[in-house]
């Protein structure tokens, strides 16, 4: 028995018109039950919410504003569960909806409820259904993508296996459907994307991302030892029955705390410290925590608590971590001692910048 986290995009289960495509579900649905004869287990996390609720309300296209996109997602995503609901019924099975937001998965306590929820619907038998909380999700708490949420999800549930399917049958080397433009069919260092074009925006009116988010699930979740494979919906049944097709992506690292693994892909930070030398080489050779004494500048404007870039001397991104300071207390710390800090202003400044158990090496 495996354990598979399947993420569908919104192209690939809605119609131009903005509706559910009944057909298009169908199909997801029927090897997700497939695989659960086989006696897999399948977490489902579906986008589709906004899209879905664009016919309904008579827009013509993704609305721009986060509070029309709110309202389409209520609609939507009601919509969603429904026709989901109806047709694992009729093979038998239940489901429940799991909506999520960025602190549910990086928020320690909230972690822990996520996890537990997630282990009573797998002894129940229940298919989760997951998506973003859209609803009520603003930007400083969104993912702002289901593929990064994805691959968060494979790593809380601890899948086997991750499955990204889209409207693309893979990642190609160039855009797909140009002249020469292959599919490659196995990524196994993530250098290997490096190089390729994927930047260019997706065909689809309605998917968020296009390819870099996908790339980026991937990443996360092979770094955390999951592989990823990555194809399209009408595949879906193939890549669920472990049969080789679209890109595969195999694991690269082992796991890691969720939160660590977040705060190494998380898509923004507040601000950032730069640091001398000698900072460098103590978080990065000696693994210690970063001190005011190794800072040199503070940029941007953060709180105790926020991710921040740690930046060494020559300008690049070390590492990312979770600030103790708020970005206006540092310019009075920065480069002075702790005990010289702490005998000066009480003992709570003698505290790390970044304790080293919140920081993340890139
Ligand atoms: N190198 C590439 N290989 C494959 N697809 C790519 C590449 N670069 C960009 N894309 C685009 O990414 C799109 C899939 O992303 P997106 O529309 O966000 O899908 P979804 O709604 O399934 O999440 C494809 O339709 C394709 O146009
Ligand atoms: N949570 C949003 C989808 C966000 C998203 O990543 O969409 P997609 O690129 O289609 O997977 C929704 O349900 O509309």
């Amino acid at each position: 028995m495996s354990r598979v986290v399947v993420k569908v995009g919104s192209s690939s289960l809605t119609t131009a018109e903005g509706h559910i495509d009944p057909v298009r579900l169908d199909g997801i649905v029927e090897a997700i039950c497939d695989a659960r004869d086989r006696g897999d287990e399948v977490v489902l996390v579906s986008s589709g919410a906004i899209a879905a609720g664009l016919g309904p309300l008579d827009l013509k296209a993704r609305p721009r504003d986060l509070a029309t996109q709110q309202a389409a997602a209520s609609v939507g995503q009601g919509a969603l569960i429904a026709s989901y609901s109806e047709r694992f019924a009729a093979r038998g099975l239940v489901v429940g909806q799991v909506l999520l937001t960025v602190d549910d998965v990086t928020r320690r306590s909230h972690h822990r409820n996520a996890h537990q929820t997630f282990a009573k619907l797998s002894e129940l038998g229940v298919v989760p259904i997951v998506n973003e909380n859209d609803t009520v999700a603003t930007t400083e708490i969104r993912f702002g993508d289901n593929d990064r949420l994805a691959a968060l999800v494979a790593h809380l549930v601890h899948a086997d296996l991750l499955v990204l399917l889209s409207d693309v049958d893979g990642l190609y080397d160039g855009r797909p459907g140009t002249p020469g433009a292959k599919l490659i069919e196995k990524i196994s260092d993530p250098a290997e994307i490096d190089g390729l074009d994927i930047a260019h925006v997706s065909t689809s009116k309605v998917g968020t991302g296009g390819m870099v988010t996908k790339v980026e699930a991937a990443r996360i979740a092979t770094a955390a030892g999951i592989p990823v494979v990555l194809t399209s919906a009408t595949n879906a049944g193939t890549a669920l029955a472990g049969d080789k097709v679209g890109t595969r992506f195999e694991p690269t690292g082992r796991r890691r705390s969720t939160r660590l693994l977040w705060l190494a892909h998380a898509s923004e930070t507040k601000g950032g410290v730069h640091l001398d030398e000698g900072a460098v080489r103590a978080l990065t050779m000696r693994k210690a925590s970063l001190l005011p004494a190794g800072i040199t500048s503070v940029t941007g404007d953060f709180k105790a608590g926020d991710p921040i870039d740690v930046i060494g001397p020559d300008g690049a991104v070390i590492a990312r971590g979770v600030v103790n300071y708020d970005s206006s207390e540092l310019p009075d710390l920065m480069g002075r001692s702790t005990r010289e800090l702490a005998a000066e202003l009480g003992e709570e400044y003698e505290r790390e910048v970044i304790h080293r158990d919140d920081l993340m090496l890139t």
